[in-house]
């Protein structure tokens, strides 16, 4: 791989994924730590009075949260509500100002780097660049946190990265570079990546947000189908209402960086907390399929 393009992809996958670079590739081989972190198991995050300020702002504010392993929990609320804090704040890449965060029972600011990005992954809603790395090459990257320092790992890894490809349907595209790949199969190269990472907490951070709704629905169904085959717990900022009620077990619902509300799509997704959360004015329905509530906006005039 092209030296340059290399640093390129590092330096996006570090502001992406909020890891240092360092504590990717610094990692020794993938010692028996890492069965601690394996697909099949899971974990429990519990925010206690949780908050984030930024000077005078308070972004985040008292948040009491358990998240119970292999949960899917989709995070709501308008533009600017402290969404992606809270993911931040539970990725560990953001400090809390006040309260505290545990996982598995121990601080989050006790697990070092290469522990967390073992545990966590993150996904963004432009989860890769568009650069001409081949496919596999980024896919594989996902398991730096299992390499040595000298970026090596057993045979394991190439099983992993080989699995992950098929099961997204991505074998074909496996020596395709990702700039010739459309925004859609972008975004499935990104889970793969993170997939490869075999995290046991994924946050998705607006993932389906540049997709059209044919691939919106593939995205949300591949992560329900590998969730479901390995136990992980996920936690997504979701600004559409109807795919949380689809896809999520509970939501918990954000206004101006207060918790307004946490439950089931039922108890959650009704006329009043949305009007609340968001300001609309709502139509809810039933999904005549699904039976989850399914959100219809109504004209002001
Ligand atoms: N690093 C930062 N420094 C200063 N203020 C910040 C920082 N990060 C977030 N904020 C502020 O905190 C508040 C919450 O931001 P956040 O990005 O968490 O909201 P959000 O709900 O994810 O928004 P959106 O839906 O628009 O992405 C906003 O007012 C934002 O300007």
């Amino acid at each position: 791989m092209k030296k340059q393009m290399k640093q390129s992809m590092r330096r996006h996958e570090k502001q992406s994924a909020g890891q240092p670079v360092d504590a990717r590739s610094n990692g020794s081989s993938r010692a028996s730590s890492s069965n601690s972190v394996s697909a099949s198991s899971t974990m429990r995050v519990s925010l206690a009075g949780a908050g984030k300020s930024y000077g005078e702002h308070r972004a985040l504010q008292d948040i009491n949260w358990q998240i119970a392993e292999g949960e899917w929990w989709g995070v709501v609320g308008a533009n600017g509500s402290g969404k992606s804090t809270l993911l931040q704040l539970i990725a560990g890449t953001e400090e809390p100002s006040t309260g505290q965060i545990t996982i598995d029972g121990r601080n989050i600011g006790s697990y070092s780097r290469k522990d967390l990005s073992r545990m966590i992954a993150v996904l963004q809603q432009d989860g890769l660049p568009a650069i001409s790395y081949p496919v596999r090459d980024v896919v594989e990257m996902g398991r730096y946190p299992y390499q040595n320092w000298l970026g090596r790992e057993s045979a394991e890894g190439a099983r992993v990265v080989d699995r992950v490809l098929e099961e997204l349907g991505l074998t074909e595209l496996a020596e395709r570079p990702l700039d010739t790949l459309s925004g859609g199969q972008r975004q499935r190269v990104a889970l793969a990546k993170v997939m490869a990472q075999e995290p046991r907490l994924l946050l998705l951070d607006e993932p389906t947000t540049f997709l059209d709704i044919k691939y919106q629905m593939q995205f949300m169904e591949l992560l329900a189908a590998w969730r479901q085959k390995n136990h992980i717990t996920i936690v997504a900022v979701l600004h559409d209402l109807n795919l949380a009620a689809l896809f999520c077990d509970r939501i918990l619902a954000l206004r101006e960086g207060v918790m307004v509300g946490k439950g089931t799509p039922h108890s959650l997704m009704t006329e009043e907390q949305i009007r609340d959360v968001f300001r609309v004015e709502p139509v809810m329905v039933s999904h005549p399929s699904h039976a989850v509530p399914q959100l219809l906006l109504r004209r002001e005039k």
